[in-house]
This record gives C-alpha cells, sequence and structure tokens, in this order.
C-alpha cells in the first residue's frame, strides 16, 4: 500500500518500532479539535458492513480520513473511510465509519494510530465492532458475540502495537489484559438485550484474531476451535491491546456473519460478499443495539 509504505515516520528502526511519538498522536488530536466543538467520550470502531452505525449520529462533522493530519486510509469494501462525529440517544461519539487491517499492508501500528488519538481527544470507553466467522457450533449466523475474552494469533508472531519503546504517557510497559473486555459493559449488554428481546441472538465468547486476508482452512478452524475460540476474525485485538494500554474501557462485539467451515465434504466457502450480505442483513437489529446501550454508558 502506497500510504503504508510512505508514511512511515522516521522512529521507525529496528531497535526502536515505535512508529508513531506523542507529538505526532497530539497533533492529530488536536487538528480534530480545533475542527470540531465536540468532545466524545465514547468512541465506535465499525467492522465491515457495519459503518451504518455512524449514520445514527446526530448534528454530524464528519472528516475524511484523507483529510485528517496523519490518518491512514481504508482500502476494504464495506469500509467507508471517515471519521463522523455527532450524537448518539444525545451523547457525543466519535465513529471510525472504517478501520485499518493489517493485511491492507499497514504495520500494526498505523492499525491503532487512530485509538490513542481518541485516548487523546478525551474519550473514555472504546465500542470495537466486527464481522466474524463462528467456529462454536451453537453459534448461528447472524448471531452477535459479546467479545469477553481475545486470542491474540499475529501477538504470538511477534506483532503487537505495544512492542518497541514504551511512553509512559499512554500507558505502563507491561500492561494486563485479563480484564480487557470490561464486565460492567458486558452487563449491559446482556440487560440491552433483553429489554430489546433479541436476548436470543446474544452470544458471549473468545474472538480469535488471525492476520488475513485469507480465510481459514479447515484444518485451521479446527485448531481455532480446540483453543478455545469461538469466532475468527482479522482485525479488533490491536485497537483492544492499545485502547486498554491507555486506560479506555472496551467493549467488543462479533456479528457472526458466516459460520466456518469444517467439514471436508461441505460445499459452503467463505466470502466476502457473504459476510456484507449478512451485515445489511443484520444492521438494523445491530444499530439499534448499539444505540440503546448508549444511552445506558
Ligand atoms: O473489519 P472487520 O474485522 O469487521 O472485517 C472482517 C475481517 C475482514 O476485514 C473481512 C473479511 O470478510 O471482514
Ligand atoms: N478470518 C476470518 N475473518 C472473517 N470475517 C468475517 N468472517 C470471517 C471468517 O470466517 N474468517
Amino acid at each position: 500500500m502506497d500510504q503504508a509504505a510512505t508514511s512511515s515516520s522516521s522512529s521507525s528502526s529496528s531497535s526502536s518500532p515505535r512508529r508513531y511519538t506523542h507529538e505526532e498522536y497530539k497533533e492529530t488530536a488536536d487538528w480534530l479539535l480545533a475542527h470540531t466543538e465536540q468532545r466524545p467520550k465514547v468512541a465506535i470502531i465499525c467492522g465491515s458492513g457495519l459503518g451504518s452505525l455512524a449514520d445514527l449520529l446526530e448534528d454530524k462533522t464528519v472528516f475524511p480520513y484523507k483529510d485528517i493530519p496523519r490518518f491512514p486510509t481504508s482500502t476494504v469494501p464495506g469500509h467507508a473511510g471517515q471519521l463522523v462525529f455527532g450524537k448518539l440517544q444525545g451523547r457525543e461519539c466519535v465513529c471510525m465509519q472504517g478501520r485499518f487491517h493489517f493485511y491492507e499492508g499497514y504495520d500494526i501500528q498505523t492499525v491503532t494510530f487512530p485509538v490513542r488519538v481518541f485516548f487523546l481527544l478525551g474519550v473514555e470507553t472504546l465500542i470495537v465492532t466486527n464481522a466474524a466467522g463462528g467456529l462454536n457450533d451453537a453459534y448461528n449466523e447472524g448471531d452477535i458475540m459479546l467479545i469477553k475474552d481475545h486470542i491474540n494469533l499475529p501477538g504470538f508472531a511477534g506483532q503487537n502495537p505495544l512492542c518497541g519503546q514504551n511512553d509512559e504517557r499512554f500507558g505502563v510497559r507491561f500492561p494486563c489484559m485479563s480484564d480487557a473486555y470490561d464486565r460492567e459493559l458486558r452487563a449491559l449488554a446482556r440487560q440491552t438485550a433483553e429489554e430489546q428481546g433479541c436476548g436470543g441472538f446474544l452470544q458471549e465468547g473468545v474472538y480469535c484474531m488471525v492476520a488475513g486476508p485469507s480465510y481459514e482452512t479447515i484444518a485451521e478452524c479446527r485448531l481455532l476451535r480446540t483453543l478455545g475460540a469461538d469466532t475468527v476474525g482479522m482485525s479488533t485485538v490491536p485497537e483492544v491491546l492499545v485502547a486498554r494500554h491507555c486506560g479506555l474501557r472496551v467493549l467488543g462485539l462479533s456479528l457472526i456473519t458466516n459460520m466456518t467451515v469444517t467439514d471436508y465434504d461441505s460445499n459452503q466457502k467463505a466470502n466476502h460478499e457473504e459476510v456484507l450480505q449478512t451485515t445489511r442483513n443484520r444492521t438494523q437489529d445491530l444499530e439499534r443495539f448499539v444505540s440503546n446501550l448508549i444511552a445506558k454508558i
């Protein structure tokens, strides 16, 4: 990717892989603060096909990523590529309509760049959504899974956005992740789903991140299930690591857009069109769910 390759800051080196300085994050945050009067406490990152959440905001100010200093750009269908400030249920929010993925060619610090910008804007809670493949055979396409934990497979292979020199202004060198997904927010989400009458399709489980962009083989799906994963996707975990590092509360939601293939006799094939089609089918329920939930935060 051109931008991924050319926007590399001078701080990148093998001994100091931190890609952006505190000042650089702050410049972007200050630019945004100078261009909007909104001061959101909640940020939402929209997964594949889930960007219409941002359309619910009122009194919107919209910034295409290309206009924001240092912001990367989205390259994946279903990711519009703009930052939307506005009010949802009367609460000021900022919404990423389109996220960045490692498989797009961005390094892991670029993928997570917006999260530290949100922190510097004064955001306290991050709601992160994704489209994911279901591994748990008790799940159904169209279910929403509250993420209670994750498996960071790229992290096992050295791709963790917190690698490199640590800046204590963001957080500690060795952040705890056993409480990554806020228990109170999950309880609120369960309560919201019950009230909305959609408790029947709410699941709670473990999301596993793979680098992508290829979908999993049958053997890989079986392996991930054995490891304890309920869903698999290509995002979210890096953003959560950076958010928790700087003390944001996190709620994670996976929309099960497809059930993964685990049977050698199956003719089913994972594909992005199916992913987007399921998000189109479920978008209204998900929007109502997030919107009702935000009213309680
Ligand atoms: O951004 P998310 O994680 O929702 O997108 C998922 C993972 C890939 O980007 C894509 C595969 O269909 O959907
Ligand atoms: N890795 C992965 N990502 C997805 N995103 C949506 N569905 C899937 C899937 O089956 N696998």
